[in-house]
């Protein structure tokens, strides 16, 4: 089983779990579920903010722990402040050490989108990501069939939230592309051997249609990489280690956002 499959069998364990402990009309009774969400497409597109998407990442399977020190509020205001368009909070415990709370933490310290940063198997999850404060949600391809794909990207909207479908071929774009889709993001990450090339953004940026926000995901660390995604005609980059890995993730953005 590759780690993908691994993370995918864990959720769906996870899930059925939650599910026993909270029912969806619950969910939709929480203050966080009754409010407006942030649109994605307005916040990129708005001249003020400079597109990239912070993430606020403790751990993951490929490198382990990240950062095990710092603030996620903390780190959030630092992110808001260097006029990111969206902040991404890792939510999977198991393999990436994130929390609901963390999510929570994060809406509550920011007034700017939220991504629920989640391997999402269940639609449950989508109404639990709008009940704990997120404003997007992530859909990746490589988890999901195109009819789920279509469902859940319907639901998620049909609630309020905004959708970014992540995507790592030509073939997983050529099946999705739904119009209940706000943002198509390219992983310039392989998620089943964890190798990473930008070259995945370059290939695909033309073939993303003009009505998606064009998102690169992944081993950016250089803000020349920003200036040649935004030449092949991206508009939003996702950024977390490079970031969380510094001594001090809050001057690490401030620093980076100089060059772009
Ligand atoms: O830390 P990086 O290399 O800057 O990458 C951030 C983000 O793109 C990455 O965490 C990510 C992209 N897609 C995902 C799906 C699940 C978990 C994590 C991810």
């Amino acid at each position: 089983m590759n780690i993908l499959e691994k993370i995918v069998q864990h959720k769906r364990i996870e899930v059925a779990e939650a599910k026993k402990g909270i029912s969806v009309d619950e969910l939709k009774e929480k203050s966080l579920f009754n409010r407006t969400c942030y649109s994605l497409r307005e916040s990129v597109l708005d001249l003020d903010r400079n597109g990239i998407i912070a993430e606020f990442k403790r751990a993951s399977p490929s490198k382990g722990i990240i950062n095990d020190r710092s603030d996620v509020s903390e780190i959030a205001k630092a992110y808001e402040q260097n006029h990111v368009s969206a902040i991404s909070v890792l939510t999977d415990s198991e393999f990436f050490k994130g929390t609901l709370d963390d999510l929570v933490a994060v809406r509550e310290a920011v007034k700017i989108p939220v991504l629920r940063k989640e391997f999402i198997v269940d639609p449950f999850q989508i109404t639990e990501a709008k009940a704990y404060g997120a404003d997007i949600i992530l859909l990746i391809a490589a988890c999901l069939s195109s009819k789920e794909i279509k469902e859940f990207s319907a639901y998620a909207k049909k609630i309020g939230l905004n959708v970014l479908l992540e995507i790592h071929n030509e073939e997983e774009l050529k099946d999705n592309k739904f119009d209940t889709i706000d943002a198509i993001g390219v992983n310039n990450r392989n998620l089943i051997d964890f190798s990473v090339s930008i070259q995945h953004s370059l290939d695909l940026a033309s073939l993303i249609p003009v009505q998606y926000i064009k998102v690169s995901e992944s081993g950016i660390s250089d803000p020349d990489t920003i200036k040649l995604l935004k030449n092949e005609g991206f508009q939003a980059f996702l950024i977390g280690e490079n970031f969380m890995k510094t001594e001090d993730p809050a001057q690490a953005i401030q620093d980076f956002v100089k060059h772009i």
